[in-house]
């Protein structure tokens, strides 16, 4: 009998719908390899399901990925949608309401460098060299999901001590949350080379000081074997383009989580070759770490290797297909060892004949499977 799984797509906006057709491409070479049948359902998120319905999380979406065996998403957001008036959706409800509806509260973000691409960072070749680390994100708690509000001082006698307009965002986490993801990163780091750096604000946010708190009982009591570290969020920004190679997993809150990614993938050479892979306790989802980016979007050159990479964490983490996984590793490590580089990726010693487009290296590695 034939497996059969059903992958709910979300394309959402910019180079979105370029790019995960690169990643089903890579799919549909893997099911060819391995006569497994993928069943696709497309669905709306971000702009373009506010452009359809008015709102950037229709309830059909959470439905289709609720019925799935894995969600695969591209990216949300561009300038048509963006606002400063929050009486007005924005695509990003989107992404952060699918997030919370799955219950994905754990984001893997792996950074690692392929050799060849060494050259392709801004740092030097001997400080990427040999990066290899996991940075494992809360994902649905802390700053993005706390209560927030806009307070318009229409008569003008000031609210919030001073005339003017008046706006907060609260920070919360429960102990409950800090304890799950930190057993997370200490199973993650026993598999790799057993090391957590967690990173956090002590000095400072109280909710911080209860990470650490969380963080070491938790170490002290199950995982006294993995070696544990708290590093400040600022010094961490600065130590991982000063010794990257010195992290292996680095475990820490949303939004200090989401600033740090990005940092980190331009070790990598660009945001376009990070994946990642967010979970929960069902069905999980699989997404590049940037954005929509509007500024290239519609002319075929974004990188899809993000995308699939987070297709090869789908295989490893939903579908139970470690083999496959290896296989879109191998075809992407192939296809950059030939010397292909999309234009994000590409150095001054790239011929201009190696330079592709989206598609082109999409079909570059589906033909390595
Ligand atoms: N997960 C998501 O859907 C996310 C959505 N966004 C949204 O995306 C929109 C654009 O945000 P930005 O701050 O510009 O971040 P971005 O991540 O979209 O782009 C940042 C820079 O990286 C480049 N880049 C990103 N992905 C690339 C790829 N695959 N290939 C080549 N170059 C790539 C872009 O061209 C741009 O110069 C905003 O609306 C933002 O809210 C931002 C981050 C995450
Ligand atoms: C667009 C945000 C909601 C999230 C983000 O930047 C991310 O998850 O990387
Ligand atoms: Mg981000």
């Amino acid at each position: 009998m034939t497996t059969n799984y059903q992958i709910c797509l979300l394309p959402g906006d910019g180079i979105g719908p370029e790019i995960i057709a690169e990643g089903v491409k890579v799919l549909d070479a893997v099911g060819e390899k391995y006569g497994v049948g993928f069943t696709y359902d497309e669905a709306l998120i971000g702009g373009c399901a506010i452009d359809a319905t008015g709102t950037a999380l229709p309830a059909e979406t959470i439905q289709a990925a609720k019925a799935s065996d894995a969600v695969l998403l591209a990216a949300v957001g561009g300038p048509k949608w963006d606002t400063t008036d929050p009486e007005k959706p924005r695509p990003e409800q989107g992404l952060l309401g699918i997030r919370k509806e799955l219950g994905l509260y754990c984001n893997l973000r792996p950074v690692q460098i392929f050799d060849v691409l060494a050259g392709a960072s801004t740092l030097r070749p001997e400080v990427v060299a040999g990066v290899d680390l996991m940075i494992v994100r809360e994902l649905t708690g802390g700053l993005y999901f706390g209560k927030r509000e806009r307070v318009f001082d229409k008569d003008g006698a000031g609210v919030g001590g001073a005339a003017g307009q008046y706006a907060y965002d609260t920070l919360e986490y429960s102990e409950f949350e800090i304890e799950r993801i930190a057993r997370q990163a200490f199973e993650i780091a026993r598999k790799r080379r057993s090391k957590v750096t967690s990173v956090d604000k002590a000095n400072v946010l109280e909710t911080s000081r209860m990470w650490r708190e969380v963080v070491h009982r938790i170490h002290d009591a199950d995982y006294a074997d993995v070696e544990l570290e708290d590093l400040l969020v600022d010094n961490t920004a600065m130590q991982l383009i000063n010794r990257p190679a010195d992290f292996d997993v680095v475990v820490t809150e949303n939004m200090f989580g989401d600033i740090l990614s990005d940092e980190a993938a331009q070790i990598t050479g660009s945001l376009g070759m990070l994946a990642s892979a967010s979970l929960g306790d069902g069905v999980a989802l699989y997404e590049p770490s940037h954005g929509s980016a509007p500024d290239i979007a519609g002319r075929g050159i974004a990188n899809p290797i993000a995308q699939i990479l987070s297709v090869e964490m789908m295989l490893r983490y939903s579908l139970n297909m470690p083999e496959a996984a290896d296989d879109v590793r191998r075809a992407v490590t192939d296809v950059l060892d030939a010397g292909f580089r999309t234009g994000d990726i590409k150095d001054a010693d790239t011929p201009e004949d190696k330079v592709v487009g989206t598609e082109a290296m999409g079909t570059l590695v589906a033909e390595r499977i």
